[in-house]
């Protein structure tokens, strides 16, 4: 079994769930959020400062990684936890959201994808089993399945064909994978369609994957909508494996994620904003790059036990940002990451000892209380 999971304790009067995932390169305990390092890297952090942050596992872009440096190199160094000098799991997207996102798409048929790199405009085609030999080569702990990610909002034909196509593209995901030491999750589609998420998760779940991500969301819509479509699509999926929501998010999103039943998360948040000069804090969203921090010695959250919390004011931060200094960046994503990752520490010991409803409701009163 490459992949095993087991859920731990069940809450009361949610869905949530603590759970544990078992991964050739180690255990995960659930919910779990896991930062993004498209490019084989956590951006501004040390794998050895993500191990002292407490993350357990990280993403990585196959569509990014396929251009440079080519999954080629990848395997040659002795695959991607080798390469990044990362030992725990590692999970690798298909490279499906990244082209429509991110590449200038020339044609998209049910063979697969052609676009042009945002890099060097070479043109390219990506299929089901090229992301999936891709992934094979990275030697990933969970790969995922080439799936197509209708934009929103979409119509409900364009939702019906991007369903149609992720089920038959995950049938020969299915077939191409080869890696007995790699799981390959199913990505549940269908927009905010109820009866499209119905005939997805039901194609998808009669294949039998280890894993379900539903996609699809965090792509425009409202957060009430994604909430919605998540308490019809969660029950979907068989309760014994672990439910993946990519893209998400934020300390509400993830709380909400969490009480409608999902066990893993990611999401460029932490990362991105820190480079905007944005931490998030305890009492909500601090704009340290503002000038009302300028003189202001506290730590970014002064409810926080973390390396950059401990030893750095908000005034120094401020001062690095706006002088453009590194370290101001990697200070601000360590604190956010860790922040973060210290908030599913915390949901998956209130969902154990029973007042997860309690935490959620006390979190977010002082979180939305005020941007501060
Ligand atoms: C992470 C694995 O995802 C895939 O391989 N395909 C995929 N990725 C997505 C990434 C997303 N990020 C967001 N919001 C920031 N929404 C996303 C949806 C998908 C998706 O449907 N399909």
């Amino acid at each position: 079994m490459t992949i095993a999971f087991e859920v731990i304790k069940e809450c009361k009067d949610t869905r949530a769930r603590v759970g544990r995932l078992y991964t050739p390169h180690g255990v995960v305990d659930t919910p779990v959020f896991m930062p993004v390092g498209t490019q084989a890297t956590v951006k501004a952090m040390s794998p050895e400062e993500l191990e002292e942050i407490g993350a357990q596992i990280i993403l990585s872009n196959t569509y990014h990684l396929y251009l440079r440096p080519g999954a080629e190199i990848i395997k040659e160094a002795g695959g991607l936890h080798r390469f990044m000098h990362w030992n725990h799991p590692i999970l690798t997207d298909s490279g499906g959201f990244q082209v429509f996102s991110l590449a200038d798409l020339r044609q998209i048929n049910d063979e697969g994808v052609t676009f042009r790199s945002h890099i060097d405009g070479s043109s390219h085609f990506l299929s089901p089993e090229k992301a999936t030999e891709i992934q094979m080569a990275l030697g990933s702990d969970i790969a995922m399945c080439f799936d197509e990610c209708p934009p929103y909002p979409a119509s409900y034909e364009q939702v019906e064909k991007a369903v149609k196509r992720t089920s038959s593209w995950a049938e020969r995901c299915l077939e191409a994978h080869r890696r007995e030491d790699q799981a390959l999750f199913g990505i549940v589609q269908g927009g905010v369609f109820r009866d499209l998420r119905e005939r997805s998760a039901a194609e998808l779940t009669a294949l039998d994957f280890p894993g379900y991500a539903i996609g699809g969301l965090s792509v425009g819509e409202p957060k009430r909508l994604m909430y919605e479509v998540l308490d019809y699509t969660v029950p979907l999926l068989p309760a014994s494996k672990p439910r993946y929501l990519m893209g998400v998010g934020t300390p509400d999103a993830l709380l909400e994620g969490v009480k409608k039943g999902v066990d893993m998360f990611d999401c460029v948040l932490p990362t991105r904003v820190a480079r905007n000069g944005l931490a998030l804090t305890s009492s909500g969203k601090v704009v340290v790059r503002n000038a009302r921090y300028a003189r202001d010695y506290e730590p970014l959250d002064p409810e926080c036990d973390c390396y950059v919390c401990r030893n750095y004011t908000r005034a120094y931060i401020r001062h690095l940002l706006k002088a453009n200094e590194i370290l101001g960046l990697r200070l601000t994503t360590y604190h956010n990451l860790y922040f973060l990752i210290r908030l599913m520490a915390k949901i998956r010991t209130a969902v154990m000892e029973g007042y997860f409803l309690k935490f959620a409701e006390e979190f977010m009163a002082k979180y939305l209380e005020k941007e501060v």
